[in-house]
């Protein structure tokens, strides 16, 4: 046994990874060097699905990163605290990290990364997007001599899991949450799903290493899918969409120098490739030149597949432990320091589909042209389909507007006496 591995957590990825690392027959070789030599939970009574002797398990979570003895440090455990103080002693104590934890990367990347640097040791978190989908690995090494301007992603396999199943067998949203709950797709707490914080999380991760500058969070856009109603994603059925959270990174199309960073509920036409991706599958597309488009697609969370990604990274650091170079390998490292500039989202410039209740009467439609018009909002299409009641329901697809301006001309048609409400704005990709 070669290469001692200290586990923080033993729950749906820990014991998945651990089931691997036990199972390596007809695997990479070197996983027959790895150790399972220390495996740290909360609770020592919990019945689980693997077997280690008892000596292996504590809960001293401190004592594992602190043992000389271990090489490897695999934090699986999530959460912020103790995660981050506990991958920073595993750095400090000189042993390379690997981590599934993106709400720790996004929030306290730069310290982690530059306390790595300094120590000269290797954080990798290929589990931390897309779960078993290698993206982060990619976008270090095979697409890095690219210039990216757009990654769009679906990378939250339980609001993914939600959105279809509504779609598919009209299911209520809280049915659905309880379901991917009980598969271990979604987070200890769904809110961070459900919300899209997960999504910006990653997507705030992607864009970093994608367009090669540190991202402030708080500068990420977010808006989750709690407002998503059976009635949208049936009037998006009808025009030819399909709603998919999206997290979007992207070169502003009125000034470059700034990122497009958002996560939102998103029309996408049914011929998007994105389109197809349903259930807990996350996809990944990739613009850049010269590649043009590359889609990584594939499961974004689960045990076994989430696992997947971890051991991989056990794996590069264990094949970086044998060769005899103390150098570090810069398509290993996380090397950026500046931070990107991100554009406002009123510069956001998109088309928009919003619906209208109004009362049943003559000339609305037209008021509501008036509006848009008196904002520059040009309107693609524009429906009276049903009505709620006594109110009509009027959905409208825009062209493409700026955020700023459109909302503006909601605003105006919000103080119409023949409006009602506004249920639903959703961006259309
Ligand atoms: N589930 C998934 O599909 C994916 C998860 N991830 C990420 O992987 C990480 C782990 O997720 P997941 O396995 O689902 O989480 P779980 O809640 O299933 O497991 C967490 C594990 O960590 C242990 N733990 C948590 N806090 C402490 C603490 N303070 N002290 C000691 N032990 C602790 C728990 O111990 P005990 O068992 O005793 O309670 C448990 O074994 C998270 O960062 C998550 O975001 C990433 C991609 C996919
Ligand atoms: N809760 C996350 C798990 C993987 O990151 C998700 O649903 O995608
Ligand atoms: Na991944």
């Amino acid at each position: 046994m070669g290469v001692k591995l200290g586990i923080l957590g033993l729950g749906t990825v820990g014991m998945g990874t651990v089931q691997l690392l036990q199972d390596a027959v007809g695997r990479h070789p070197l996983l027959q060097e790895i150790e399972i030599y220390r495996v740290g939970v909360r609770s020592l009574d919990k019945p689980r699905d693997v077997q280690l002797p008892s000596a292996v398990i504590t809960t001293d979570l401190k004592s594992i990163v602190n043992d000389p003895a271990v090489d490897i440090v695999v934090e699986v455990m999530g959460g912020l605290e103790p995660a981050r103080s506990l991958i920073l002693q595993a750095i400090n104590n000189g042993k390379h990290v690997v981590t599934a934890n993106k709400a720790a990367i996004a929030r306290f990347g730069a310290e982690i990364f530059t306390a790595a640097n300094q120590a000269g040791v290797y954080v990798m978190l290929e589990a931390a997007v897309g779960g078993g989908i290698p993206i982060i690995q990619p976008l270090k090494q095979a697409l890095s001599v690219n210039r990216i301007h757009t990654v769009t992603g679906i990378v939250n396999g339980t609001t993914n899991y939600i959105l279809t199943r509504m779609q598919t067998e009209g299911s209520d949203f809280g049915d659905v949450l309880a379901d991917a709950q009980r598969l271990g797709y979604a987070e200890a707490d769904p809110t961070a799903d459900v919300e899209g914080l997960d999504a910006a999380d990653k997507i705030a991760i992607l864009a970093s290493l994608a367009f090669d500058g540190r991202i402030n969070l708080e500068d990420v856009y977010c808006e989750g899918i709690r407002q998503v109603s059976k009635t949208d994603i049936a009037y998006a059925e009808k025009l030819g969409f399909v709603i998919k959270l999206l997290a979007i990174a992207k070169n502003q199309s009125n000034d470059t120098t700034k990122l497009s960073l958002r996560v939102h509920p998103t029309l996408v036409p049914k011929a998007h490739p994105l389109a197809s991706i349903n259930g807990v599958y996350n996809a990944i597309l990739v613009e850049g030149e010269p590649i043009g488009q590359v889609m990584f697609f594939g499961p974004g969370a689960g045990a076994g597949a989430t696992a997947s990604a971890v051991t991989s990274d056990i794996l590069s650091l264990v094949a970086a432990l044998k060769s005899n170079t103390t150098a570090p390998n810069p398509l290993l490292t996380c090397r950026h320091e500046d931070y990107s500039q991100i554009a406002s989202i009123s510069d956001l410039v998109t088309r928009f589909y919003a619906r209208f209740l109004t009362k049943d009467q003559a000339g609305v439609i037209g008021q509501l042209g008036t509006c848009f018009g008196n904002h520059g909002v040009s309107i693609e299409s524009i429906v009276q389909t049903g009505f709620q009641g006594e109110l009509a329901e009027i959905v409208v697809v825009t062209h493409d507007v700026r955020e700023g301006e459109f909302r503006q001309a909601l605003a105006e048609i919000q103080s119409l006496s023949a409006i009602d409400s506004i249920p639903s704005i959703l961006r259309v990709l």
